[in-house]
Order: structure tokens, then C-alpha cells, then sequence
């Protein structure tokens, strides 16, 4: 096989033209060559709009066009023989049309308009080809699925908008106890504001919910709403999360780079929940952040400038974790600007009737259940529970008994079975005095079987107090182990020793 030395150049090629305007000419030639045999259909015309020649393949539409010969085509005025073309806008703007379909009685075609210039540039007529003919037909799949994955991505789009959009406003928080009405008024003077807000309050008391109502009556409510439950994030994931990752700084899903939170908020409000979780390596980038209003993406060394309103959130005792070295005090004042306090549903059990109606209204209608009353003497044992987790134990509670009971009306005795606790037990503690512990000695004696090795008795405690606690929390583990006050790490050994306990809580208790 002869080989090609480096030295070897191309120019002693005998048939291709060393001067590039004949290399030039040749091309086009060649082209004009390759159109004229793969297209359908070619067609001249002049300056003046007048067809001046047609290939072969363009004659298999003169039938179809309404003429019976060549000669009745050419020679007469392109719109006259050619319907709906724009080959005469062609010439008079000198600007192709690459690609376009046209219709007319003969059907419809893809077709390619290109200007003809002469040395000098100036338009001397132009070329029409057709590309496909009926194109309706050939190309229907990849229309079809070109239509399918606009949809798609209309859809997506929508449904993307949909979740950023404020999902409630003030309306939807629901009390007009005087604490309530006092969060509201101090919710709405910060909304017009762009100041930074701290929501305080136990779990279930609505921070989250009063969080999209400020959001949705601020100038930003047409921008996204961004939430990021701290708490629920590994600790090593938080930075990346919070302001992103460059591109090439890692391999893998990460290899593009991803916008952070502050990132996807520009321009809207970030929703900080469980703020008082957040590890203290992180806790200065953050006030970088909200100080300087710019970000750092992981991995690069550019900063990004952002507009982000922050509202944190904490059931935590902030001060106190200050104080214990846990959480940055400059944080904690940049965020402390403007604090509002949440009022726990043990504060305001005026607003009790009108949480279990909406409530109420709201789980027959997602669940397709009738609505139930409430009895009266069922508000007197809503009225004396403790009520730890908040509005969402409220829901849980009504969900669990609309669940068991088919009754219309919801009466005190289904209550008390759903609220039953290892403190309010569902059956009155056995008196152990030392008469009855010695009879149960005994085997066979009344009351025996009722008697249980202490580990177990203490491990189904236990496991009750856990399921309460979930019950409460809407199965927040974080803030399970904040109500049973043992860290989440206990709370994880429990639950792998005694198995999982079930959330949603299936058929109660
Ligand atoms: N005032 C209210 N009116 C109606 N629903 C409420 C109200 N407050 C809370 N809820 C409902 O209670 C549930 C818990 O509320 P939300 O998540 O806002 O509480 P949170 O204080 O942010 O809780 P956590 O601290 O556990 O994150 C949600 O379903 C919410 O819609």
C-alpha cells in the first residue's frame, strides 16, 4: 500500500483547479448537481419573478398544479403558476428561506428558497427546491414526537412554576384569636419590606405556612419561593445545597455543576426552615451570604451576586444555643431583625372551632369522605390536650379519627381514643400497692398475666411514646426526638431496636 510522505501535498492533484474562484465555482457546481438529484423538484427564477426553468423531478407537479405541459408554466409569473410561494419576497430581500413548508391545491411541500446574485452581489433571481413532498405523511412521527416532547416540557414547566408559586397566603392561616391576628399584622407590615425575618415557635405552629403568605403579599411574589429544611439535609451535602457547585468541580451527577438554593431563589424569597440545625462551619457563609447578598459556588472561585429575601425558621431556642457556643451570634442578630413569634395552639384554643372546621373541610375533601361535625363535648377534650405538636397534630388527629369512624358526628369518646398517650392513657394505671403486687406473685393468681418483665413493659412504653411523638410531628423524626427530648441519634438506635414504627400510623391505635 503506497504511503503518503509529510512532505506530500495535495496541489499536484491533476483535477482539482489550484486558483480558489475555479475550486469555488467547482463546488457550486457540484452542489447545484447534488440538490438537483437528491431534492424533488428545482425551479429558476429571474429577477422579475418569472419562471425561467424547472428541473426533471419539478414536472411530476405540473398535473398537479393544473397544467398539462412545460411550456405552460414557464414563462409566466411565479405566484400565478405556484400558489402561496415566496419566492418574489426572496428577491426582494435577498434573504433565504431555508426551510418552509408550503401549501397549495398540489398539497403541501417542504421547500428551500435561495437568492441568486450576480459578481457584483446584486440579486438576479432566485432558486426554489423542493425538499419533500407531503411531508405530512413522511415526517408525521418525528412531528409527532416533537409535538409529544413540547408538551412535555410545557407540563413540566407548568408543574415547576406551579410548585415556586406561594402555595398560601394569609387567608390560609387560619385563627382570629388576638395572638394570631397580632402575628398576621406584624406579617403583613414585614411583607412589604425586604428585611430579613425570623419566625419563632414550636413545630406545627404554621412558621412554614406563614413563611408563603409573606412571600405571596411581598413585591417578589412573582418570583420563586425557595424552602430548604436544614434539618433534613446530611451535613456534608448543606453547602452545595445552599450555594452551589461549579462546573468540573466534581465528577459524576455533579460534573455539569447544579444552582444552589440562593441561586434558584434570585430575585424571590429563601425559606430557611430549622435554622438552629445548622452546623456552625457553615453558619459564616451564610452571613456572608446574607450580608453581601453573593454567593460562592463550590469548586469556583467567582462570586455570584444574588437577590435573595430570607425568612428563617427555628422551634430551637436560639439564644440559648448562642450561649452554648452552638450557633454564631452575629447569625443570629443579622437574622433576629425582624422576630415573630408564633403562638402554640395551647395559647390560642379560641381559634380551635375554626381549625377543626377548616381542617376538617380540608381532609374530606382530599380524602373524598363526608365532612363530620364535631360535638361539643369534643372540643372539651381537644380543648385539654396538650396539643405538643401544634396544628399538625391537630390534622393528624382529625385524619386518624375520620379514618376509624364511619359516624357523622364526631363525639368525645373517638377523640379520647385518638389522643390517648402513655401520659393520658387509654386505660387508668393499675394502682401498685403492695397488696396487689404480692397477690400477682402468684402464679395463677387474678392478675397474673397482666404482670411483664420490666424490660419489655419499658420497651413498649417506649415504643408508644415514639409513635406519639411521630403522631405529633407529622412523623418529623427531628422534631420527634426534640419532643421526647433525646437526640435524633437515640431516637434512630430506638427505632432500629424496637423495629420501625409505623408513619402514617396505620388503622390508630
Ligand atoms: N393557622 C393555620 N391555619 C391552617 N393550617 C395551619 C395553620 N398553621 C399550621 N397549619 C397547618 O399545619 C401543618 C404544619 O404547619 P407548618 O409546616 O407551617 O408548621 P411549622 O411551624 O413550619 O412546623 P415545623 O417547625 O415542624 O417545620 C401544615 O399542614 C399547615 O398547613
Amino acid at each position: 500500500m503506497p504511503t503518503v510522505s509529510l512532505q506530500d501535498d495535495f496541489t499536484h492533484v491533476p483535477d482539482l483547479p489550484r486558483d480558489v474562484r475555479s475550486v469555488l465555482e467547482l463546488a457550486a457546481r457540484s452542489m447545484f448537481q447534488l440538490f438537483a438529484d437528491t431534492v424533488e423538484g428545482m425551479m429558476l427564477v429571474d429577477r422579475q419573478g418569472k419562471v425561467v426553468w424547472i428541473s426533471e423531478g419539478y414536472k411530476q407537479f405540473l398535473p398537479a398544479l393544473g397544467f398539462q405541459d412545460e411550456s405552460e408554466f414557464v414563462g409566466h409569473a411565479v405566484e400565478e403558476v405556484v400558489p402561496n410561494t415566496l419566492m418574489r419576497e426572496v428577491i426582494a430581500t435577498g434573504r433565504p428561506i431555508l426551510v418552509d413548508l408550503l401549501t397549495n391545491k398540489a398539497g403541501t411541500f417542504l421547500v428551500s428558497r435561495i437568492p441568486l446574485r450576480d459578481d457584483r452581489g446584486e440579486v438576479i433571481g432566485a432558486l426554489g427546491m423542493v425538499l419533500m413532498a407531503h411531508p405530512e405523511s413522511t415526517m408525521q412521527p418525528l412531528m409527532k414526537k416533537f409535538a409529544r416532547l413540547q408538551r412535555e416540557l410545557d407540563d413540566a414547566r407548568k408543574q415547576l412554576a406551579e410548585q415556586r408559586r406561594p402555595k398560601y397566603t394569609f387567608a390560609s392561616f387560619i385563627g382570629s384569636s388576638p395572638q394570631v391576628m397580632e402575628v398576621k399584622r406584624q406579617a403583613r407590615r414585614v411583607a412589604q419590606t425586604d428585611s430579613t425575618v425570623l419566625l419563632l415557635g414550636e413545630t406545627g405552629t404554621g412558621k412554614e405556612l406563614l413563611a408563603h403568605a409573606i412571600h405571596a403579599a411581598s413585591s417578589r411574589a412573582g418570583r420563586p419561593f425557595i424552602g430548604v429544611n436544614i434539618a433534613a439535609i446530611p451535613e456534608t451535602l448543606l453547602e452545595a445545597e445552599f450555594f452551589g457547585v461549579a462546573p468540573g468541580a466534581y465528577t459524576g451527577a455533579d460534573r455539569k455543576g447544579r444552582d444552589g438554593k440562593f441561586k434558584l431563589a434570585d430575585g424571590g424569597t429563601l425559606f430557611l426552615d430549622e435554622i438552629g440545625d445548622m452546623p456552625l462551619a457553615l453558619q459564616a457563609k451564610l452571613l456572608r451570604a446574607l450580608q453581601e447578598q453573593e454567593i460562592e459556588p463550590l469548586g469556583s472561585n467567582q462570586v455570584l451576586k444574588v437577590d435573595v429575601r430570607v425568612i428563617a425558621a427555628t422551634s430551637r431556642d436560639l439564644p440559648q444555643l448562642v450561649a452554648e457556643g452552638k450557633f454564631r451570634e452575629d447569625l443570629y442578630y443579622r437574622l433576629n431583625v425582624v422576630p415573630i413569634r408564633l403562638p402554640s395552639l395551647r395559647e390560642r384554643l379560641g381559634d380551635l372551632e375554626a381549625l377543626v372546621e377548616f381542617l376538617g373541610e380540608d381532609i374530606s375533601r382530599r380524602s373524598g369522605m363526608p365532612h363530620r361535625d364535631v360535638a361539643p363535648d369534643a372540643f372539651e377534650v381537644l380543648r385539654a390536650h396538650p396539643w405538643r405538636g401544634n396544628i399538625r397534630e391537630l390534622r393528624n388527629v382529625l385524619e386518624q379519627v375520620t379514618m376509624l369512624t364511619d359516624d357523622l358526628r364526631l363525639e368525645a369518646r373517638h377523640f379520647r381514643r385518638a389522643l390517648a398517650t402513655p401520659e393520658s392513657p387509654l386505660q387508668p394505671p393499675v394502682e401498685l400497692s403492695p397488696a396487689s403486687a404480692t397477690a400477682a406473685e402468684g402464679a395463677g393468681a387474678p392478675g397474673a398475666s397482666a404482670v411483664r418483665p420490666l424490660g419489655e413493659a419499658v420497651a413498649e412504653v417506649e415504643r408508644q411514646a415514639i409513635q406519639a411523638a411521630l403522631n405529633a410531628t407529622g412523623g418529623n423524626k427531628q422534631a420527634a426526638a426534640r419532643l421526647l427530648k433525646i437526640s435524633r441519634a437515640t431516637l434512630y438506635e430506638k427505632l432500629a431496636q424496637y423495629g420501625p414504627v409505623p408513619w402514617p400510623p396505620a388503622g390508630g391505635r
